[in-house]
């Protein structure tokens, strides 16, 4: 059975990122580049990493107008991602555009969106207008994308067991925010461990700072992928 563990390579440079990633085996983890790696390694450094044989959640986020979105996935899906998001935020009509584009291309990536940022706890949430419990406004934009046909969605593992009861087993809950026991919680706000996120029922968790910043990073992959 292949990882439930995606790391996020949230590096600076290619370079970096490839040293770091040199001693990874795809059966280990999936990888996840992000908009600080994408901007500074571009479009090349994804296909270096799948021509090594990695799943790649190329984590852009898209959020713009329908057509935008619409054209902005079949460009990722071109670069042979094995997944790719939106921000739910963007409404039904942009989660059904980027569907609809994607049923036009060969082999198309996973296809997710965005509810809620882990980053975000009640009081973030409401300084943008949205006064509801930050679990209600994930439970909404999960069945808003669950609706137009999406695959899954990213949200926090606090969430999963609540979204797996309401939309199955096959619904993919992609799960950052996660913080092994003792490790430093940072910018995130909704975390849980890996075994938390385990009995909750996630798809995937995604891992950054815990593995890349450790002293020992493949020991630290080897003990999460015992959790999971
Ligand atoms: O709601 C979200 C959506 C995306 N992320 C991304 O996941 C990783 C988490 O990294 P850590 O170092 O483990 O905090 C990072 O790339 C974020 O951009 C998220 O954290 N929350």
């Amino acid at each position: 059975m292949s990882s439930r563990l995606i790391i996020a390579l949230d590096f600076p440079s290619a370079e970096q990122a490839l040293a770091f990633v040199a001693p990874l085996d795809p059966a280990q983890c999936k990888l996840k580049v992000g908009f600080e790696l994408f901007v500074a390694a571009g479009p090349d450094f994804v296909r270096q990493l799948t021509g090594r044989g990695f799943d790649v959640f190329l984590d852009l986020k898209f959020h713009d107008i329908p057509n935008t979105v619409a054209s902005a996935c079949k460009s990722a899906a071109a670069l042979g991602a094995w997944m790719i998001n939106v921000h739910a935020s963007g409404g039904s009509k942009m989660m059904a555009a980027a569907r609809a584009a994607l049923q036009e291309v060969g082999n198309p990536p996973k296809l997710i969106a965005v509810t809620v940022l882990t980053s975000m706890d009640k009081a973030q949430l409401a300084g943008t207008g949205v006064g509801a419990e930050p679990a209600v406004q994930v439970k909404h934009l999960a069945q808003l994308a669950a609706t137009n046909g999406l695959d899954g969605v990213v949200c926090s593992a606090q969430e999963a067991a609540m979204l797996r009861e309401a939309l199955g087993n096959d619904f993919l809950l992609v799960t950052p925010g996660i913080r092994p026991a003792g490790s430093s919680q940072g910018d995130q706000s909704r975390v849980m461990t890996p075994a938390q996120a385990r009995e909750a029922g996630v798809s995937y968790v995604v891992v950054g700072r815990p593995i890349t910043q450790a002293a020992d990073p493949l020991a630290v992959i080897a003990q999460i992928n015992a959790d999971l």
